[in-house]
């Protein structure tokens, strides 16, 4: 039997820098054909297209293959093991898979989706690469309120206890086997040191914290860590999930781990060319902080521009280049955020001249 291609996971909160780490990689993949899974959240695929536009030789639009918008996990049927059987059918089959999950996704599913027998037999995780946004936990982003928390816990014990976004963080480095601590330039020396103290002792025995700033390692450290990661699911658990609700009990085989889409929330703002980019990223950065936006990404046109500006924001940062041609007119923006957006006032703000 030939031996299992081996599949890397990339995970991380949105805006960790996951689609600029596997940028890196595809540049410095010394050889290796490497072949792209990209989930994401929010209907505009602009991972995908950063990615296909980037001009790197080994990374063609037939390298990058796009799930629907959606999660993973619950998609694993329709989408994922077709497309993952697509890839494997090809006269010259990749020697590495990378998959890259929404920023949402808890990795979990997506681990246990290797187990299907159409997979099992040919596939295999080689590793769950965990990128944490250093700049973000710094900030204290993931952190839940324990005052709140002790708060609600009094008033209810069968509450839910964490929020999603810190439940959301410790199932992503629950499951990993290397963790990545990016950003470091955004962080002094000893605020990277702490939080890598932190992580490794959150994580599995043995994970390797490893930190970085834009995504720059090696593909012999990212690559061939042959973890086998579908064969030791129960370790990488941080939260069962458990839901109160007796009807909701899980299904193993079609939705194997409950979680709530409902907590966050995606949609895309279009408009015309802007006239000033500088000027446009500092509305950019006022809609998110009044509106407590946690990730806006996009494609602007400018006015007397022929390129389209690449737009990302995470938190209260605002990043923007110009990375190719512009094919449209059209400014096209994806906000994503807990659920509750005022979708009407954020549309307004980046609509206003
Ligand atoms: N300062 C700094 N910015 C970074 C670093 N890594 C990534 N970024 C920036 O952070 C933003 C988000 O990076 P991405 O690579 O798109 O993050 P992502 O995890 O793929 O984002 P989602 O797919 O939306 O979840 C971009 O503007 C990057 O240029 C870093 O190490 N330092």
């Amino acid at each position: 039997m030939p031996a299992k291609i081996p599949a890397t996971i990339v995970t991380g909160f949105l805006g960790a820098g996951k689609t600029t780490l596997i940028r890196h990689l595809l540049q410095n993949a010394d050889g290796r054909r490497i072949a792209l899974i990209i989930n994401e959240f929010g209907d505009l695929g602009v991972d995908g297209d950063i990615l296909k536009g980037c001009g790197i030789e080994t990374c063609t639009d037939d390298d990058v293959m796009e799930l629907s918008n959606g999660c993973i996990c619950c998609t694993v049927a329709e989408d994922f093991v077709p497309t993952l059987e697509k890839l494997l059918a090809r006269d010259t089959p990749p020697d590495h898979i990378v998959i890259e999950t929404s920023g949402l996704a808890l990795p979990q599913p997506l681990v246990q989706a290797f187990n299907w027998p159409e997979i099992s037999t040919r596939v295999t995780v080689d590793g769950v690469v965990t990128l944490v946004d250093g700049k973000a936990v710094a900030e204290g982003r993931f952190a839940h309120d324990v005052a709140a928390v002790d708060a609600q816990r009094a008033a209810d014990d069968n509450l839910d206890h964490e929020t999603p976004l810190s439940e959301l963080f410790e199932d992503q480095i629950a499951c990993a086997d290397m963790i990545v601590v990016n950003k470091t330039d955004l962080l002094a020396p000893i605020e990277v040191q702490g939080l890598s103290d932190r992580l490794r002792h959150d994580a599995r025995p043995g994970v390797q914290v490893i930190a970085t700033s834009m995504g720059v390692l090696p593909a012999a450290v990212l690559l061939g860590q042959n973890a086998a990661a579908e064969t030791s699911l129960d370790a990488r658990e941080a939260h069962h999930h458990h839901h109160h609700d007796d009807e909701d009990h899980d299904h193993a085989d079609d939705h194997p781990h409950h979680h709530d889409h409902d907590d966050f929330e995606s949609f895309t703002v279009t408009r015309g060319e802007i006239s000033d980019p500088a000027d446009f990223s500092r509305k950019i950065a006022a809609t998110i902080e009044a509106h407590d936006i946690l990730r806006l990404k996009g494609f602007a046109t400018v006015t007397g521009k022929p390129m389209r500006l690449t737009i990302q924001a995470v938190g209260p940062r605002v990043d923007s280049y110009y990375d190719q041609r512009a094919s449209t007119r059209e400014t096209r923006l994806v906000v994503i955020g807990q659920a509750g957006l005022d979708r009407a006032a954020i549309t307004a703000a980046l609509q206003a001249a």
